[in-house]
């Protein structure tokens, strides 16, 4: 399998917290990887990272080899980062086709007019939005902002997608629904690292997991493996989270 990402060493220091201690790990072109831990144990502060929000304090990531820790968030989606975010960011004045023709103007080959009009459609139908570019996104359900999030992470076509918890808060058939998308998303070939506190949608999607715990990798492997590691379950359950 050929290495997308590869963190090495990655650290994150906030004054006198290390939220990020010395982590590294890979993500392969097409799998799927949990990047899990219990509440404050690093992980949205590795996708920080990863995205470029935040600077590394030392360590090194690459995407196919390139060097980009440390970049520009824009400088980073421009090389195939794409993500979304634990609090849904939505443009909330436009509509849902609008919404998706933004984030299309913003890609690096930038598509504008009735070309981006009919690529934001086809997004839409990908995730589960087909018909309903003219709604106002303020009007939309949960689950419905969320799948329009994800078309316009999407519509930078990126090599890497990264979900931050962006099934939480979905009730269980949205959840269902919500699993299927990424399913189908990882089936024609998309990469995707997602932090996840639903365990039922890890197992479901990812054939690999990374575990953090207070900041340092704890596990890594396969994700029926992981999920059994004894270390695992008692950083989970020593937060409440069995
Ligand atoms: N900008 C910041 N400034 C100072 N401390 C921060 C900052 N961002 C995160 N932290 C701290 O770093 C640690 C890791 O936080 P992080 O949000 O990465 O954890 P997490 O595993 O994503 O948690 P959760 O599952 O609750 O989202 C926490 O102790 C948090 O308070």
């Amino acid at each position: 399998m050929t290495t997308l990402l590869d963190i090495r060493t990655l650290r994150k220091q906030f004054g006198g917290l290390t939220a990020v201690n010395e982590v590294s790990f890979t993500v392969a072109e097409g799998e799927t990887v949990a990047l899990l831990g219990p509440n404050g144990s690093g992980k949205t502060t590795v996708l920080n990272m990863i995205s470029g929000a935040l600077a590394p304090t030392s360590g090194r990531i690459t995407l196919s080899g390139q060097s980009i820790g440390g970049l520009a968030p824009n400088r980073i989606a421009h090389k195939g980062v794409a993500r979304t975010f634990q609090l849904v960011r939505i443009l909330p004045s436009l509509t849902v086709a609008e919404n998706v023709v933004a984030a299309l103007a913003f890609r690096p080959n930038h598509l504008w007019g009735r070309a981006a009009e009919e690529r934001a459609e086809e997004l839409l139908a990908e995730v589960g939005l087909g018909g309903r570019g003219g709604e106002h996104a303020n009007d939309l359900t949960y689950i419905d902002q969320k799948r329009m999030e994800l078309a316009r992470a999407l519509a930078a076509e990126p090599r890497l997608l990264l979900l931050d918890e962006w099934l939480s808060g979905l009730n269980p058939t949205e959840l269902r629904t919500g699993i299927d998308l990424i399913t189908a998303l990882s089936r024609r070939g998309m990469t995707v690292l997602l932090v996840e506190h639903i365990m039922e949608a890890v197992r479901a999607l990812c054939s690999r997991a990374v575990v953090m715990n207070v900041g340092t990798k704890i596990a890594d492997g396969p994700t029926a493996d992981v999920l059994a590691d004894p270390a695992v379950i008692s950083a989970y359950l020593g937060e409440g989270h069995a």
